[in-house]
């Protein structure tokens, strides 16, 4: 005991004088500095100014002063003092841990909404429950574990590997578990992951509403117990029994279809009555017009009215001592619900699992005569989310022979069903004879408007009809007078500390489950990407040295094409004038022969750049298969190329013949004659010109017989001769033999000029015309405008095959960027949900802590 608890009780020693003051107590002391008033209300059952309560004990306890009316001793008032403070204490911290519980919920559905939480899906047990398939689910489970088990045993012999994965995804969620619909043909685990997660956001909503609930059933400082169990178990005897009054109405057979709350009439200003609301009606006792009022004798029919009424309100005196009084038990407000039976029909089931979310204590009422059916196993199975602890009663004791192997029979159950009320089952199952209780009273009357009103309490005493009981009964009431009073604590707020405990705890699964998932996704991915990286800066250097070596080798194509056809038109324009080009048909003739080579010679240009086109031809079609192989080999089948047809009848199709237009073809008289000493000699056959071909001597011999004739030729045959006697006879050399030869000598010399000269005009309009053109072309840059004309297109062709080569390895690189790009973005949203889930647990595992640290029973245990 604490320093401060045996202080206040030292205290309260003290003042045991002040005990028949029914005012207040002054707990007075030097440490009471500060001291606060705190009073005791008793129809409220709290610590008026308790309730924000929040911390130091030790403090709190110097500060109080106790106002009573109740003729409680000092100990036992100061007792009900500590307990009540700490129920708020409990309360207080419980309601923080429920807000705290709204909290993560909310950030667990904004989670699921954004980035679908994994939710396992392989456990069986997620079939719901209270479903009519509900039967066959269990067998399948259980059909499922034992194979799992025979799997588990085979595995154990063999390796065990996936031991670590098997047991992540073997979680037994009891809160967050989803439930399908009972018509839903579709079992969980065949839904998709966005199916899961709006059932998975459906249940966090249904989870926050049962939150607030039990919020509101903690701050609620009545308390409601249920009474339930299979159809015609004595549920409402073992009431009645409860009341001390035949006040429901028992049947053999089934008649409850209605829930009947019953309360003190006290709430009703002390009338007896019965408000039925109807169905679709929110129950409000201040507004009439929210139910309708019969007397207590009409509960008979409206017990069976569950078409008309979702819930009949039963306003009954309890003229039983206060000690007795479960109903006017001076403490707290308490409600008893008769429930209909739990295997009437779907709709009542449904209902009940839905009312037992307001209530802080069941009482479960089994006839003793069977077991356990489905349905009740269904409603305890659910009600264990929250209530730790039930009370099991076992009626109808009385037609039980063999009552030690009835017992074991059903503490056995029991056990399996609700082990923590086993554990304790001297003071949870109670085996009685609601019937033996109820059989002793008289018939109730009490209704009658006459004795309607029992406003003074002095008269409770007086009245009181404690009737007949028993020693198995009296237990039952002692257990549950104890449980619901004096422990009231663990009554009324260990089923929000036990939701709360598997909701942490849940929460603590799902976190984990996800937190390991999202960390092997992350792990994953980044190995992922790390293995992109490479590949990717792989395919990058190969791209850009590809690219680099097909540039190269277009640009030498170019090169060699520019200069072949630069070298073809310039070889072209140096041979064109070496000789004439068309044959000579003498000097009459000399004007055609003079059109005829010009044609012959621009052709000749022309040719020049064909042949130059077609050795462009054949290079680009050789360099773009060596293109198209290196495309192929570097990039296999990802290089298509077969779109890509190449016509080379399309190549160069450019007109060239511009040229000839674009010439000068004037001649003047002077582009006939080129005379030269070489030429001269060799006309005059004293030097050889090994170049002039024989067809060439032929057009120089018809030139020249045609221009002439013979008379020059033998002119300058004799001439000849002279000149060779002059060299022989040089003693006859007088000026009169010089006079006499001179003149002759010069005529023929004259004739053999003009010879010459005829002679070679063919020669010297090629040589002129050539020259002429030479420059011509040359001042228009013809050999560069083709060269270059020729070495672009080759060029661009040649480019078809490198573009669709960088085209395709951008593709691959765009791909592994984006890749990239999903992995990291992938990364990241794997980052931010470990970080939440990590977050998450943490919150989850100190919350679950927490309120697994809040003590409810402790300070039943100070005396
Ligand atoms: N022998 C015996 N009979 C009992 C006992 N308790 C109830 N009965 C009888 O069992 C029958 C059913 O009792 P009810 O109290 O109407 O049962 P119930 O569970 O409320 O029935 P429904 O809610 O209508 O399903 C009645 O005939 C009672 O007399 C008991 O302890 N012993």
């Amino acid at each position: 005991m604490s320093q401060s608890f045996k202080f206040l009780l030292n205290n309260s020693d003290n003042n045991e004088n002040d005990d028949d003051d029914d005012s207040r107590t002054l707990l007075n002391g030097d440490s009471l500095t500060n001291a606060t008033t705190i009073n005791y209300l008793r129809d409220e059952g709290i610590l008026e100014g308790s309730t924000v309560y929040d911390g130091n004990f030790q403090e709190d306890y110097a500060k109080v002063q106790v106002n009573h009316n109740r003729s409680f001793s000092n100990d036992q008032h100061l007792k009900t003092q500590l307990s009540q403070m700490h129920y708020n204490n409990n309360r207080i911290s419980l309601n923080r841990s429920i807000m705290s519980g709204l909290q993560i919920l909310n950030e667990l559905k904004d989670e699921n909404s954004t980035r679908p939480i994994f939710y396992p899906t392989n456990d069986l047990s997620n079939h719901l429950l209270n479903s009519k398939k509900a039967h066959l689910a269990l067998i399948r489970k259980n059909s499922i574990k034992a194979f799992s088990k025979e799997i588990e045993q085979d595995n154990d012999q063999g390796d065990n590997v996936n031991d670590d994965d098997d047991k992540e995804d073997d979680i037994d969620l009891k809160i967050l578990k989803l439930n399908l619909r009972q018509d839903s043909n579709v079992e969980l685990p065949n839904l998709d992951k966005s199916a899961i997660s709006q059932l998975l956001n459906g249940r966090f909503i249904q989870v926050s509403k049962h939150l607030k609930s039990l919020k509101e059933r903690i701050d609620d400082t009545s308390s409601k117990i249920l009474v339930t169990g299979d159809l015609n178990s004595g549920k409402s005897t073992f009431c009645n029994a409860l009341l001390r009054r035949k006040v429901l109405p028992e049947d053999q057979q089934p008649c409850t279809t209605v829930f009947s709350e019953v309360i003190d009439y006290k709430e009703n200003n002390s009338i007896e009555e019965v408000h039925a609301v109807p169905i679709e009606s929110t129950y409000n006792i201040r507004n009439e017009s929210t139910y309708k009022i019969f007397g207590l004798k009409d509960l008979e029919i409206l017990v069976g009215e569950c078409d008309k009424y979702s819930i009949l309100k039963v306003y009954v005196n309890d003229k039983r001592s206060m000690d007795q009084s479960l109903l006017r038990n001076g403490i707290i407000d308490i409600a008893i619900i008769d429930a209909p039976g739990l295997n009437l029909d779907s709709y009542q089931t449904t209902e009940l699992f839905a009312r037992q979310e307001e209530i802080d204590l069941v009482i479960f009422v089994l006839s003793a005569e069977n077991h356990f059916t489905l349905s009740g196993k269904e409603f305890i199975s659910a009600a264990n989310n929250e209530k730790k602890l039930m009370f099991f009663v076992i009626n109808r004791f009385d037609n039980i022979k063999d009552k030690i192997k009835c017992q074991n029979r059903i503490l056995d159950q029991v056990q399996t069903l609700s082990p923590d009320t086993h554990k304790d089952s001297r003071e949870f199952v109670h085996f009685v004879s609601s019937s033996e209780i109820v059989d002793g009273l008289p018939e109730d009357n009490s209704s009658d408007t006459d004795n309607n009103n029992h406003n003074d309490d002095d008269d409770d005493d007086d009245d009181n009809n404690d009737g007949f009981t028993t020693p198995d009964f009296d237990h039952l009431e002692a257990s549950l007078r104890n449980f619901i009073l004096q422990k009231r604590s663990l009554s009324k707020l260990q089923p929000a500390k036990t939701y709360l405990t598997k909701l942490f705890s849940d929460i603590e699964s799902l976190a984990t489950i996800n937190s390991k998932l999202y960390q092997n996704e992350k792990l994953d991915l980044e190995t992922k990407l790390n293995a992109i990286q490479p590949l990717y800066e792989k395919k990058l250097v190969e791209s850009v040295r590809l690219n680099e070596k097909i540039e190269k080798l277009i640009e030498s194509t170019s090169n060699e094409l520019y200069q072949f056809t630069k070298n073809e038109i310039l070889s072209t324009l140096d041979k064109i004038g070496e000789h004439p080009i068309v044959q000579f048909d003498g000097i009459l003739n000399v004007f055609q022969f003079t059109v005829e080579t010009q044609d012959a010679m621009a052709e000749k240009i022309i040719n020049s750049v064909k042949i130059s086109e077609d050795y462009a031809k054949r290079v680009t079609i050789e360099q773009l298969n060596r293109i198209n192989k290196l495309g192929e080999q570097s990039l296999g089948g990802a290089f298509n190329n077969k779109e890509l047809v190449f016509r080379d009848d399309i190549m160069f199709t450019r007109r060239r013949d511009t040229i000839s237009r674009n010439l000068n073809h004037d001649i003047s008289i002077f582009d006939y004659f080129d005379p030269s000493i070489d030429g001269f000699l060799q006309f005059c056959g004293l030097k050889q010109d090994l170049k002039i071909s024989k067809s060439s001597l032929e057009v120089w011999k018809n030139s020249a017989y045609s221009s002439v004739g013979l008379f020059a030729f033998s002119k300058v045959l004799s001439a000849n001769r002279v000149i060779k006697s002059i060299f022989h006879y040089g003693s006859f050399f007088s000026y009169n033999t010089v006079k006499y030869i001179a003149i002759p000598i010069s005529i023929g010399a004259t004739l053999i000029g003009i010879g010459y000269l005829i002679s070679d005009i063919p020669f010297a309009l090629s040589r002129n015309l050539s020259k002429n053109y030479k420059y011509q072309i040359k001042e228009l840059d013809y050999p560069h405008e083709n060269a270059n004309r020729i070495s672009k297109e080759s060029n661009k062709i040649l480019r078809y095959p490198l573009k669709r080569i960088q085209n395709t390895y951008q593709t691959l690189l765009d791909e592994e960027v984006s890749k990239r790009e999903k992995l990291s973005n992938s990364i990241i949203a794997s980052e931010t949900s470990l970080l939440f889930f990590n977050k998450l647990l943490k919150k989850a595992v100190d919350q679950k802590n927490l309120v697994e640290s809040f003590d409810l029973e402790s300070i039943n245990q100070i005396d």
